[in-house]
């Protein structure tokens, strides 16, 4: 209605306010009503038709009563207003005017407090948008954050896992390399059958022994001895019977040793033992106590019947001085001597000895 007004179509405009009349009336809805009686009673009025313009007005102003901030206030009291003027009643048409005046007044009014309004709740929804923002991007930073620690915490276990699996492993391999230093040791250094030295560890030890009586000025003997005709007994009851009987020798003698005397086997089935500390006439005893140990050794366990028996030879640092060598040699000397008188039996070694 308003676009025919604004053309001066007036007649179209009151045909459409015709129209819908009874339609919009049914609507109840007094905002609604009161502006299209006052855009009718305008058409009205436009078409000189003065009597209907102003019951479209005052119908118009009643259904604006129960709504006030009404525009249709505004059209309805200029058109009863034009209409006083035409009819040329001043005070009345001063009265619509001031009406008009006041109602557009409060109208403009209404209208600048519910802009602002409109701008202060749009601009407090724009505050909580940007805080909700603000907060979404710190839910993301701490989220972020959380996932950072736990792949941190997930790094560290793993270096812990790594770590501790070196550290096992480095345990292990120490423990392996130790075990077979000390194997590979064991296996230079003594004898696989009799588990005594062997020449090379007897030598290194018997130096030391030595080294040790010289700075001490004490006396130090060595016992040497050799199987008897151990030749026939491998020949007649095997190698392996031969090597037990090598095995009870160690045992037997080894029985009357003291912790310091060290025993080596330097031979196929030749024997010695150094005695730190000990005189001439003692370690011939213990030759002799050993010689017996031997023969006495039942050799019923190796299921063969033969009896042992072996040739010692005895020297001292006293005739023989501080030298492994010498000792050695002139405890040979003695025990080739025990040999040659028949075996089985001690011999001490003396200067005379040849
Ligand atoms: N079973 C065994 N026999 C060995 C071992 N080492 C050396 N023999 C043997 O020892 C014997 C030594 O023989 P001989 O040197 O002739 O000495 P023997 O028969 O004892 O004679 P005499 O020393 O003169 O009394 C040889 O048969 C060697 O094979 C060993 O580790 N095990």
């Amino acid at each position: 209605m308003r676009d025919q007004l604004a053309s001066n179509d007036n007649k179209s405009a009151l045909a459409i306010y015709l129209q819908h009349k009874a339609e919009i009336e049914q609507t109840r809805y007094p905002i609604l009503i009161s502006q299209f009686a006052a855009l009718a009673a305008q058409a009205h009025l436009s078409l000189g038709e003065i009597q209907q313009a102003e019951l479209l007005a005052e119908q118009a102003l009643s259904a604006a009563q129960s709504s006030p901030n009404n525009p249709a206030l505004v059209e309805a009291y200029n058109t009863l207003y034009q209409i006083a003027k035409m009819q040329q009643n001043y005070q009345q048409a001063l009265n619509y005017f001031e009406l008009m005046r006041q109602t557009e007044g409060e109208l403009n009014a209404n209208k600048a407090s519910q802009q602002a309004a409109y701008h202060m709740v749009k601009s407090e929804i724009e505050l909580k948008n940007q805080r909700i923002s603000l907060l979404d991007r710190d839910n993301e930073l701490l989220f972020l954050q959380q996932s950072i620690y736990q792949q941190e915490a997930k790094n560290s276990r793993l270096w812990l896992i790594l770590a501790t699996l070196i550290g096992f492993t480095a345990l292990v391999l120490a423990y392996r390399g130790l075990t077979g230093r000390r194997r590979f040791k064991l296996m230079a250094e003594y004898d696989q059958l009799t588990g005594i030295s062997n020449r090379y560890h007897f030598n290194n030890q018997a130096r030391l022994a030595i080294k040790s009586c010289r700075a001490r000025q004490v006396p130090v003997a060595v016992i040497l001895f050799d199987l008897d005709h151990f030749k026939t007994i491998n020949d007649q009851f095997g190698h392996a019977t031969g090597d037990w009987a090598l095995q009870q020798i160690v045992q037997a003698c080894k029985q009357f040793m003291r912790s310091n005397d060290i025993f080596g086997r330097i031979g196929g089935e030749e024997f010695v033992i150094m005695m730190p500390g000990c005189e001439l006439d003692k370690a011939t005893l213990l030759a002799e106590i050993c010689r017996d140990a031997i023969v006495g050794i039942d050799c019923n366990s190796s299921e063969h019947q033969f009896s042992l028996s072996a040739s010692f030879g005895v020297s001292g640092s006293n005739s023989s001085g501080y030298d492994v060598k010498q000792l050695l040699a002139d405890a040979d000397k003695a025990m080739y001597q025990a040999k040659a008188k028949g075996r089985n039996q001690v011999v001490e070694f003396q200067q005379t000895v040849s």
